[in-house]
């Protein structure tokens, strides 16, 4: 049973700060994930986009602020209070990360099918014929043909790469999917087609996502939610739909007049 109820967020970030040195990375954020939501940020290269989400997924340690999660079992805890051993679990179980580039989130040496049991033995599964028919499955769901099973993914193309990925992330039923531009390095009909999938896969499993992206039109797409960042602050957050339509800083307004028309 989870403890996923509408009316409670299932990530807070309060007053998040991280800066390098004396460089501000992103500067007191706050923001809530609600269950079963898309939330994208979004902002030029430089925004800060990527030190926030790394610093929300506890993959980098931020200098001041707080992260609270809400586990399976109802209960919220801050990721500080985590030990290591139990934002590892986290990590392999009720989170995913997509990256940007495939092979910082596949191993590309093994085979595709290898790749996607590894995260269900990782949760305790053990049969190798329950393995193997859920990673065929998987790959079905993520469009790669079963024939393509023992093959490495340095074999595959950048498309099916991260389609891989993604099957990788998903195939153990993740609450949380933290996704990096994950259509960035594809060309433009390879990430129409990606971006498709993730909008179905994403609405079939109910998932809760926040994907960083300087993509206007990807995050027209896939979220409902979104925060426009810039020099390491949010200058404006609402409704996608609201914000594209109507922005209201300036700052916005440009963004949202450099997107081409469609
Ligand atoms: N490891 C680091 N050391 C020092 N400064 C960093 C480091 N990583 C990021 N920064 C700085 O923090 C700021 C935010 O960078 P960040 O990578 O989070 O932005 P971004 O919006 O994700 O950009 P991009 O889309 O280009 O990845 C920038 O000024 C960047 O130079």
């Amino acid at each position: 049973m989870t403890a996923d109820t509408p009316d409670t967020p299932i990530l807070s970030v309060r007053a998040l700060t991280k800066t390098y040195g004396a460089r501000i990375g992103c500067e007191d954020i706050s923001l809530d994930v609600w269950p079963g939501e898309v939330l994208a940020i979004v902002g030029e290269s430089g925004s800060g986009k990527t030190t926030l989400l790394n610093c929300i997924s506890a993959r980098l340690p931020r200098s001041s602020g707080e992260v609270l999660y809400r586990m399976r079992d109802g209960e919220t805890r801050d990721l500080d209070d985590l030990s290591e051993a139990e934002r590892r679990f986290l990590a392999r179980t009720d989170w995913g990360f997509v990256h940007q580039n495939p092979a910082d989130g596949l191993r590309m040496r093994v085979s595709a099918g290898a790749n996607v049991g590894e995260r269900l033995m990782a949760v305790g599964e053990r049969h190798y014929g329950q393995i193997r028919e859920t990673a065929t499955d998987w790959l079905g769901r993520v469009e790669i043909a079963s024939d393509r099973i023992d093959d490495q993914p340095v074999a595959f193309s950048g498309g099916m790469r991260q389609r891989l990925q993604i099957a990788r992330n998903l195939v153990t039923r993740p609450r949380l999917v933290f996704m990096d531009e994950p259509t960035g390095g594809l060309d433009v009909s390879v990430q129409a087609r990606l971006l498709d999938l993730l909008r179905q896969l994403v609405a079939d499993l109910g998932l809760a996502v926040v994907i960083v992206t300087h993509d206007l039109a990807v995050a027209r797409l896939l979220s409902q939610r979104m925060i426009v960042m810039k020099d390491g602050h949010v200058i404006e957050s609402g409704l996608t739909d609201r914000v594209l339509d109507d922005p209201q800083h300036a700052y916005t307004q440009l963004l949202v007049a450099s997107i081409p028309e469609s």
